[in-house]
């Protein structure tokens, strides 16, 4: 039986009809890796959420703006640009929830900086503005290549991608600064920007600043989402996606 996959959306409300909305890119990931997709509305009830939540075997956090700085205690950056306030508190409860029930999950770039901010880490809301790095990482241009990471021997990433190097894209104006609690950075750039967490003590949690699911042509980033799909296989077979 194939693992189903929640995926959770942007949101918008430009016009008079508010509308979820996500990239084909990320379900044809979970698709193509024998996962079925299911996309998730922006739902701000915690029973609502861990309804949803049991009827999946695992989740897909997708890219988007900017984690409002107050949730790391910091006044919001000229160039920071919030997620809509509905979605940051719908993303909040899924990520809550969703690590309370040790749901594999899959988060990729402002969903790795969302896990990381719950679990009280903060970021660095403009990387240009602070000057730490002589390296573009919003390129938003070049989907397939921007910069190489170094991965770590001794992590999750490294066995799932089977390599210390990787090319990756760079979608990003903002970074990890401190990491949440019980995150390891598992990838830098040469800048010395985090680029991939994992999160110890949990069947499966990965973190990546860069967008695999608009590379997955390489297979160490179709990997990625091969590894959540197996993982969420495994989570079901446990039987603790019964609660
Ligand atoms: N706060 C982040 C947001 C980066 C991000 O998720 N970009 C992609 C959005 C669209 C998509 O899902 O492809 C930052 O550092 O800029």
């Amino acid at each position: 039986m194939k693992p189903i996959i929640g995926i959770n959306c942007d949101y918008e409300e430009e016009g008079k009809r508010p509308y979820s909305f996500t990239y084909r890119d990320y379900s044809d990931a979970i698709i193509a890796a024998q996962g079925i997709p299911l996309l998730l509305p922006i739902v701000k009830d915690k029973n609502t959420v861990r309804l949803l939540l049991e009827k999946m075997d695992g989740l897909l956090l997708t890219g988007g703006n900017d984690v409002p700085p107050q949730r790391y205690g910091e006044e919001q950056h000229k160039k920071t640009i919030c997620v809509h306030p509905d979605k940051d508190i719908s993303d909040n409860i899924l990520v809550r929830v969703a690590m309370q029930m040790k749901k594999p999950i899959l988060a990729i770039c402002y969903g790795a900086q969302l896990v990381n901010v719950v679990l009280g880490g903060s970021l660095v809301q403009d990387i240009p503005s602070v000057g730490i790095s002589t390296i573009i990482h919003k390129d938003s241009q070049n989907v397939h290549y921007s910069h190489p990471v170094a991965i770590e021997r001794d992590s999750l990433l490294y066995q799932i991608v089977e390599t210390e190097r990787i090319e990756t894209n760079s979608v990003h104006h903002q970074a990890i600064n401190k990491l949440g609690k019980g995150l390891r950075a598992t990838a830098h750039t040469q800048d010395g920007i985090t680029e991939a967490f994992e999160l110890k003590d949990h069947p499966f949690l990965v973190g990546v600043q860069w967008h695999p699911e608009r590379m997955t042509e390489h297979p160490c980033h179709a990997a990625l989402f091969r590894s959540l799909v197996t993982a969420s296989k495994q989570y079901s077979h446990s039987g603790t996606n019964v609660i």
